[in-house]
């Protein structure tokens, strides 16, 4: 959301949404506005003054109107009088500043508490006669109201406003998308600061062993998981496995296997894949055939992990001949996505993440596409180290959330693979090959980057997309810091891995081109002369 307040804060009467909005303000260092003192300013009396000379519907079109203003030239924290959501008109931004990836957060205190600072100090027209009663009557009519409106729902009960802040600076970092579909155990991606916290909420009280797998690179992350986990009584197993590629492979997972028998694994017990996208892969191919299957959970701890890897259940392993080519589906009990890990993330681990990014808005969601060229630099230029707490933080998590959301879509509809599922394979019929090919030396987003160029000029050679389609693909991506052009191997050796491409069938070339921005289509057994000249034009810088 690059326009708008931060976050509004609803609440009944006395929830401390004043108090706790303010804090929350401070502490992310944004402006605070408060709704009620906003229309004592405008109207010149106080609200008691002005319920009493103008009555209540006078007071809440005023009302409405600040709203109005305020979510289209307020970028902090604003706190709602607590009848405000009750307005019809008022409902209706709301929805809209929540449509639009606003935060909405519902403050729900304590009754007792809330009703006893309501009432401190008097001066509320709306609690006249019996203060208790009338929170009481107030509550039971608007609570169903915040509880649909708001997104983000915060309970305070013994909290200080510090504390409950801090809680809604957490909360609404956090970002949920739900994976569901035929064949799917419903699941969802989690995406926020501290999201390892709920590792245990994810894996239940089933499992008595848990086996951690992760990369060394990773460490830190590793052991605050392995903490809350043995916190929260799990037997762990630390099982560090070799770093990218090296991790994903029959050895690596016969190893694994070996230990879980030695150490009494059974179905009932889980694994969690923490790391980036090749970690993953791995770790659920291991929960996948261990007993023929076990519980696991994933914490992706890169970008591209976040984005793709951790969701939709393709679990695998590579081969001497080739990527990805022995695994199966088998869909994660969760996802959590923890932002803190991107602390520890290099720049260029993070930008190979946008090419997914960026693959995602060309086939789906265009909104993708406006954030990247907006944000561009500041995403080229990441540096984990500086980048909790600030805007681009906020930019990122939107990146991601949409595009899981483009991944939940298509897998929800096309778990395995039929044909739709197939789109998010825009630019690996060739970005596999170059990984093969460059012995993985090439990290697989920028692989897929240069890919969707690839697949860009075969659909214009073949009729299907404009030019300046194909020009804004390289613009983009090359904004990004992503490669554009590929020229290290022959097309002999591509077009024979492109054989061994998973959307091949039998002696048939398939490829995922775009007819327009967010409308991919299947090109199969294209002329071999687009296919090499789409080939030559991607060689070029
Ligand atoms: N299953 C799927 O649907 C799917 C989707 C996309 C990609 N993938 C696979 O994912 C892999 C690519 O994922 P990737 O880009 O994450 O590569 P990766 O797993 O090789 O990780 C990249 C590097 O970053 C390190 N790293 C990860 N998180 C870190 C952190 N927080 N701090 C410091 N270092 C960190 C890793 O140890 C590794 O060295 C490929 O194998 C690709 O085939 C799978
Ligand atoms: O989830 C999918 O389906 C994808 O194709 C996502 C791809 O981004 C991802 O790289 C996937 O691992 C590729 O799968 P493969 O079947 O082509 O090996």
């Amino acid at each position: 959301m690059d326009e708008g307040p931060y976050a509004i804060v609803i609440g009944m009467m006395g929830a401390g949404k004043t108090r706790v909005g303010r804090e929350m303000a401070s502490m992310l260092g944004l402006p605070f506005a408060d709704a009620d003192i906003e229309i004592e300013k405008r109207i010149g009396c106080t609200i008691s003054e002005f319920f009493a000379s103008d009555g209540e519907p006078a007071f809440r079109d005023v009302e409405r109107d600040l709203i109005d203003d305020f979510l289209g030239s307020f970028g902090g924290v604003f706190a709602l009088g607590g009848g405000a959501p009750m307005t019809p008109a008022v409902q209706d931004s709301l929805r809209g500043y929540v449509d639009g990836g606003g935060k909405l957060v519902y403050l729900m205190a304590d009754p007792a508490e809330a009703m006893e600072r309501a009432n401190r100090g008097g001066g509320r027209p709306m609690l006249d006669g019996d203060a208790n009663a009338r929170w009481k009557a107030l509550y039971d009519v608007r609570h169903p109201v915040y509880a649909e409106l708001a997104n983000v729902v915060v309970r305070t009960h013994g909290m200080t406003p510090q504390m409950a802040a801090k809680r809604m600076i957490d909360m609404t970092n956090e970002r949920t998308v739900n994976v569901t579909g035929a064949g799917i155990e419903p699941y969802a991606v989690e995406i926020g600061e501290g999201m390892l916290g709920q590792l245990p909420n994810v894996l239940g009280d089933k499992p008595v062993r848990v086996a951690l797998i992760h990369t060394q690179s990773v460490r830190r992350h590793s052991d605050r998981a392995r903490t809350i986990l043995r916190k929260a009584g799990y037997d762990v197993s630390d099982i560090v496995i070799p770093d990218a590629e090296q991790g994903k492979t029959i050895d690596v997972a016969d190893g694994i296997w070996q230990r879980l028998g030695d150490e009494g694994f059974t179905r009932s017990d889980a694994v969690v894949g923490l790391g980036g996208g090749a970690c993953t892969d791995l770790a659920g191919f291991v929960a996948a055939t261990w007993m023929r299957g076990v519980r696991y959970v994933n914490c992706p701890t890169s970008l591209l992990a976040m984005v793709d890897a951790s969701t939709g259940g393709k679990t695998g392993i590579n081969t001497p001949q080739g990527k990805n080519l022995v695994g199966s589906f088998y869909t994660p009990a969760g996802v959590l996505a923890d932002l803190r890990t991107l602390a520890t993330l290099p720049n260029d681990i993070f930008v190979e993440g946008l090419g997914e990014v960026a693959k995602s808005g060309f086939i789906h969601d265009p909104e993708i596409l406006a954030i990247l060229e907006r944000h561009a630099g500041e995403l080229r230029d990441f540096d984990g180290a500086d980048f909790l707490g600030t805007p681009l933080e906020d930019t990122v998590a939107e990146l991601i959330e949409r595009t899981v959301r483009v991944k939940a879509y298509h897998v929800s509809n096309d778990l395995r693979e039929a044909g739709l599922r197939e789109f998010l394979n825009y630019g690996h019929t060739l970005g596999h090959a170059i990984e093969k090919l460059e012995h993985f030396r090439w990290r697989h987003g920028n692989a897929v980057a240069v890919g969707t160029v690839f697949a860009a000029e075969l659909a214009n050679l073949t009729g299907h997309l404009d030019r300046d389609v194909v020009e804004y693909h390289r613009e983009l991506l090359s904004s990004l810091g992503l490669p554009v052009s590929w020229d290290n191997g022959s097309f002999d050796d591509v077009v024979a891995l492109m054989h061994k491409d998973k959307k091949a069938r039998g002696n048939t070339l398939r490829f995922v081109v775009l007819d327009s921005i967010g409308h991919p289509v299947h090109l199969d057994n294209p002329p071999m002369d687009a296919v090499e000249e789409a080939f030559e034009r991607i060689r070029r810088p």
